[in-house]
């Protein structure tokens, strides 16, 4: 079964807590997103200047890329108090209600996965954001009746990571949404210099871009994946953070060139050299890689078909040229993308053996990018 591993986007709690210590504490620190960060400092100062709370946030985009870091810099710009809860915590309206009538004036209310919130309080929640009430029901049935109650103006941060799955009511209510998009290699290294600097470990420029270039253009794996290679150099090394060092760890970690895992390349594998590179089902690649269908879905397709090492088409998963050369194999003459691999193949890249990387063997293709769409 697959465990989390170090390049999973998601965190648990005990990392959320080692991540407070690396969170950028006001926007000029937050790296990247730099539309997102001049739309927000606007959005935050003209609220300032008219003495008023901001309008509702809402913030979409993948585990990792800085939701909650920056829900902590709104709060703090404004230099209000920050209220964190998340949409599974609240079950019922009740909890709902709970939590919004005993806000302050001011007060930031983070929603994290608000997608997620049961839908009576999704309900009480459009009134309190428009007209900053609850009402709460008392008794049950027919006598049931509401009872309305003012609570503080505040401002309500929503973050998701399914902006599509969030019912327009609520979306039409934030006044600014912000897309958080993955970051690029350069800004990972920004950030890496700085995580290392505050862990006490300077690092070599030639350690962080590589480290960098495997962090699947996400600064939660980029933070995660430089404390791997600090603890192999402190325990195996010399301490320093080298590329060299940098290169251990992240081979140990079974984390390739490209960010690609055990289990993304287990896919790949199976997809190529069992199914000559797809069309296959999902359910049936899941079970020759011995996972369930779920976590090869939800942990492993994103990234490999955002970074265009797979496609889904309606007869299955196939491997895409980028695939085949980066498993150093050739694809057969008739597999589903033979044609748009020569072309890749005869374009400079070889698809029959110039890996880019393979199994962590440290190689570089300059020519793909690991953070965006192809
Ligand atoms: N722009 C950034 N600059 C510097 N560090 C960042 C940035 N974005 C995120 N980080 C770091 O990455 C880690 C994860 O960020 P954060 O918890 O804010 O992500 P998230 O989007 O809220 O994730 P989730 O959806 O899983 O809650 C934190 O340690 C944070 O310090």
């Amino acid at each position: 079964m697959y465990e989390r591993d170090a390049v999973s986007p998601e965190a648990d709690v005990e990392e959320h807590q080692i991540e407070g210590a690396l969170r950028p504490k006001n926007l000029d620190e937050f790296v990247g997103q730099h539309r997102v960060r001049e739309q927000l400092s606007l959005v935050l100062h003209s609220a300032q200047r008219r003495n008023r709370a901001p309008d509702h946030i809402l913030m979409s985009g993948g585990p990792g890329l800085g939701k909650t870091t920056l829900a902590m810099i709104i709060a703090a710009e404004l230099g209000a108090p920050l209220r964190i809860t998340s949409g599974p915590a609240i079950e019922r309206s009740g909890d709902l209600a709970a939590v919004l009538s005993t806000l302050q004036e001011g007060e930031v209310l983070f929603l994290d996965e608000i997608h997620r919130m049961a839908r009576p309080a999704e309900e009480m929640l459009y009134v309190a954001m428009e007209d900053f009430r609850v009402d709460v029901v008392v008794g049950k049935g027919p006598g049931a009746t509401a009872i309305p109650l003012d609570i503080a103006p505040f401002t309500l941060v929503g973050a998701t990571t399914r902006a599509g799955m969030l019912p327009a009511p609520l979306r039409d209510r934030f006044g600014f949404t912000a897309h958080m998009d993955f970051y690029e290699p350069a800004e990972l290294e920004q950030i890496l210099h700085r995580s290392a600097g505050l862990l006490g470990a300077p690092m070599e420029a030639e350690a962080a871009r590589e480290i960098a270039g495997r962090s699947r253009g996400t600064p939660r794996i980029a933070n995660r994946l430089l404390r791997r290679v600090r603890d192999y150099a402190e325990v195996r090394g010399d301490g320093r953070l080298t590329l060299g060092n940098a290169h251990a760890a992240l081979e140990l970690y079974e984390v390739d060139a490209l960010g690609l895992d055990r289990l993304d390349r287990a896919i790949l594998d199976v997809l190529m050299n069992r199914f000559r590179g797809g069309p296959v089902g999902l359910s049936t690649l899941a079970v020759s890689v011995g996972e369930e269908a779920e976590t090869v879905e939800t942990v492993a397709e994103p990234f490999l078909v955002r970074s265009g090492f797979l496609a889904r088409t309606p007869r299955g998963r196939v491997a895409t040229p980028m695939a085949w050369a980066h498993m150093g194999l050739t694809p057969p003459p008739d597999a589903a993308f033979g044609a748009a691999a020569d072309s890749a193949a005869n374009g400079g890249q070889s698809a029959s053996g110039q890996s880019a990387g393979g199994q962590g063997s440290g190689g570089q293709n300059t020519s793909v990018r690991n953070n965006g769409t192809p």
